[in-house]
C-alpha cells in the first residue's frame, strides 16, 4: 500500500514536470541550457567534484524554476485582481530564480574558463 502511494506521488511529480515543460518557456530554456552545459562539461573533461557542482547547480536551477511557476499559479488562483502582495510574491519568487541563476553563471565561469583559456 505504501509502495503504491510512493509511486503515485512519483507519477504526480512527473506530471508536474511535464506540465511545466509544456507551458513554461523558462523551464524549457533551463533544460536546453542544462543539455548544452552538460555537453560542454563532457567535451571539456570535468573532474568528479566539478561534475558534482554542475549537476547540483543544474538540478537546483530547474527545481527553483518549478517552484517559481508553482508560486505564480497559486498567486493567480488566490486573486485575479491587481494586488501589491500578489506582485511582491511573484517578484520575490522571480528574484530567487535570478539570484540562483547569477550564482550558477559565476560558478560555471570559475569552473570552465580556466580550462578554455
Ligand atoms: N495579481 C497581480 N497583482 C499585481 N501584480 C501582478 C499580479 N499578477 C502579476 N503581477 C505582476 O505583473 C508582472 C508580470 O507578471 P506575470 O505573472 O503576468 O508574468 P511573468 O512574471 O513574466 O511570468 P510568466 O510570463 O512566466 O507568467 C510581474 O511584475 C508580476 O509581479
Amino acid at each position: 500500500m505504501k509502495t503504491r502511494k510512493f509511486f503515485r506521488s512519483f507519477r504526480f511529480a512527473a506530471e508536474g514536470i511535464g506540465i511545466a515543460l509544456k507551458r513554461e518557456q523558462n523551464i524549457r530554456f533551463h533544460v536546453a541550457s542544462a543539455i548544452i552545459v552538460s555537453l560542454a562539461g563532457w567535451v571539456t573533461g570535468l573532474s568528479q567534484i566539478e561534475w558534482f557542482i554542475v549537476i547540483l547547480l543544474i538540478g537546483g536551477m530547474i527545481a527553483l524554476e518549478l517552484v517559481n511557476s508553482a508560486i505564480e499559479r497559486v498567486v493567480d488562483l488566490a486573486t485575479t485582481e491587481i494586488q501589491p502582495l500578489a506582485k511582491q510574491a511573484k517578484d520575490m519568487a522571480a528574484g530567487a530564480v535570478l539570484v540562483f541563476a547569477t550564482a550558477s553563471v559565476i560558478i560555471g565561469l570559475i569552473i570552465f574558463l580556466p580550462k578554455w583559456v
